[in-house]
């Protein structure tokens, strides 16, 4: 079947200890790209986890055939920025989704992207929880303190023209991924923010789609103190520079 939109969309699954929650967001991704035809690929780029989820990746692909699932792992955890860059160097389809493999964020969204960059022909859409129409759903009062500080702080700092800048459900060009990830110097969370900023810099357009976001059920988030660390230092250090 060819693709309704006449293009190839490469879903980046970047998994850390996902084992529980591979095999239905890859299903759901199955149903929300291949049974709306669109022509696609979903790289996962699993970085050694202990728990198994490189095994059940294998088993998904000899599900689904090797053109979908592609996987492109790494022998230790090196930070989701980097991991991201991993997986672009391997993508063959024109547009490159970026997406977290939890089941945070719902496959569903991406026919939305579709519509939209198609609509504006935008260089990335960036899927919102923080503007109307979308939202956070799951979370403790404590983790959306984080998330909107951590927000609102970016807003106040940078100016960057997009209302999520911690988030990390984005639809990307190819070639503007590559020249973003090519001149983007973080390796952990603030990786998204960056990337951002260097749009801003580059004078990409930017298009923008609300997103429910719900809580993982399963396994734990990555995000822990040392992240925050880093989040600040890099917010500080793009204030600085940019
Ligand atoms: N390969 C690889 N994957 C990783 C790594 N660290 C995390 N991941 C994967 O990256 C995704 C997001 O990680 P989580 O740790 O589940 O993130 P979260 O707490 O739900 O954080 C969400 O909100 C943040 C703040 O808004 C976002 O910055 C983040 O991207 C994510 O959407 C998951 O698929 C997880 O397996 C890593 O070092 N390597």
């Amino acid at each position: 079947m060819s693709s309704p939109t006449g293009n190839k969309y490469t879903v980046l699954l970047p998994t850390y200890q996902e084992r529980d929650n591979l095999p239905l967001i890859v299903w759901l991704l199955v149903k929300h790209l291949g049974g709306c035809g669109y022509n696609y690929e979903i790289i996962v780029i699993d970085d050694n986890s202990p728990d198994g989820t490189l095994e059940v990746a294998k088993q998904l692909q000899e599900i689904y055939g090797e053109d979908k699932i592609v996987l492109r792992p790494r022998k230790a955890k090196l930070g989701l920025g980097t991991a991201y860059v991993h997986g672009v160097k391997h993508a063959t389809g024109n547009f490159i989704i970026l997406m977290d493999a939890d089941l945070s964020h719902h496959p569903k969204f991406i026919p939305e992207f579709i519509k939209k960059q198609s609509e504006g022909n935008y260089d990335i859409i960036s899927g919102t929880r923080y503007a109307l129409g979308g939202g956070v759903y799951g979370w403790d009062l404590m983790r959306k303190l984080i998330s909107r500080g951590a927000n609102f702080l970016a807003q106040t700092l940078l100016r960057p023209g997009a209302s999520d800048l911690t988030g990390s459900f984005r639809m990307y060009r190819k070639d503007v991924l590559e020249e973003l990830v090519s001149r983007c110097i973080s390796k952990g969370y603030v990786f998204q923010m960056e990337m951002i900023v260097r749009a801003r810099e580059c004078g990409y357009t930017l298009g923008e789609v609300p997103i429910s976001f719900v809580d993982r059920l399963y396994g734990e988030s990555k995000l822990g103190g040392m992240e925050i660390v880093s989040y600040a230092k890099g917010l500080l250090y793009l204030f600085a520079t940019t």
